[in-house]
C-alpha cells in the first residue's frame, strides 16, 4: 500500500497547524524534517513543534532526523509523540542502539541513506528496522531536483529486502512529484515524501490525489 507524506518544511510556518489540517484528511502521515545546521547546512524545527502539532491535529508524524549523533536527542522526540523516527547511517556511530531506543519508545524505526551512501551500508542493520529512507536529493533543503541515479539504489534495497524476506518498507524523499513518484514506486518504494510538490499548490487535496493517481499513469521522464 502506498502512502503520501507531506513534508511540512515547505509549509507556511506562520500558519503551521492550519497547513497540517489542510493535508490531514488526504495524507497518511506528515513528514517532519529536523535539521541541526551541522549534518546539513540548515536549521529547521525541533521536538516542540511535534508536540504542539500533536495537540492540534490527529495525524501520525514521521520524523526525519538530519542531526549528528542523534542518540541523546531521541527521548525528546519520542516523548513528543513521534510515530516514526529515522536516523542517518552517516550521522550515527551506534545505529543498533539508536534503533532500539526508538522502538522501545514505541515508534517505528528507520535508517536513512544519503545519495552518496551505497545500499550495502544497510547490510548489518536492515533486519532490525521498520523502514529504509532513500534520499533522492542531498538533504538540507526542500524544492531540489530528484536524482534519477537513486532509482538503482531503491531497486537494490528492494532486492535486499525481498531476499531476506524482512518486513521493511522503502521511503523516498526529495524531488518527488507526479513524474518521479511512479519511477520510485516501480523501483520498490511505498512511502512518498513530498514537500514543495504539495505545499506550493493552492489546492492540496488535488495535489495529493494527483500524486496518488500517478502510479496508474506509467512513468514520466524523471525530471
Ligand atoms: O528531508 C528533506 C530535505 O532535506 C525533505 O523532506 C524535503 O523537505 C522534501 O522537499 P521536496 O523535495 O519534496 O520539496
Ligand atoms: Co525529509
Amino acid at each position: 500500500m502506498m502512502k503520501i507524506l507531506p513534508s511540512i518544511l515547505s509549509a507556511d510556518f506562520a500558519h503551521l497547524a492550519e497547513e497540517v489540517l489542510d493535508v490531514a484528511h488526504d495524507a497518511d502521515l506528515i513528514h517532519v524534517d529536523v535539521m541541526d545546521g551541522h549534518f546539513v547546512p540548515n536549521l529547521s524545527m525541533g521536538a516542540g513543534v511535534i508536540k504542539a502539532l500533536k495537540r492540534e491535529v490527529a495525524i501520525a508524524q514521521d520524523v526525519h532526523l538530519m542531526v549528528e549523533e542523534p542518540i541523546p536527542l531521541l527521548p525528546q522526540f519520542l516523548d513528543a509523540g513521534a510515530d516514526m523516527v529515522s536516523i542517518h547511517v552517516e550521522a550515527c556511530r551506534h545505529l543498533h542502539r539508536a534503533v532500539q531506543i526508538i522502538r522501545d519508545g514505541g515508534a517505528k524505526a528507520g535508517v536513512v541513506l544519503n545519495p552518496s551512501t551505497p545500499a550495502s551500508a544497510l547490510e548489518a542493520i536492515i533486519k532490525d528496522v521498520d523502514y529504509v529512507l532513500v534520499m533522492t536529493v542531498d538533504p538540507g533543503f526542500g524544492g531540489q531536483r530528484f536524482l534519477p541515479s537513486m532509482l538503482d539504489k531503491i531497486k537494490a534495497v528492494r532486492s535486499m529486502i525481498n531476499t531476506l524476506k524482512c518486513p521493511v518498507a522503502i521511503e523516498v524523499d526529495g524531488g518527488i512529484n507526479e513524474h518521479t513518484l511512479p519511477l520510485c514506486y516501480a523501483a520498490g518504494a511505498s512511502l512518498f515524501v513530498a514537500g514543495s510538490g504539495i505545499f506550493s499548490s493552492a489546492d492540496r487535496h488535488t495535489a495529493i490525489e494527483r500524486l496518488k493517481r500517478s502510479i496508474f499513469k506509467g512513468t514520466g521522464n524523471g525530471s
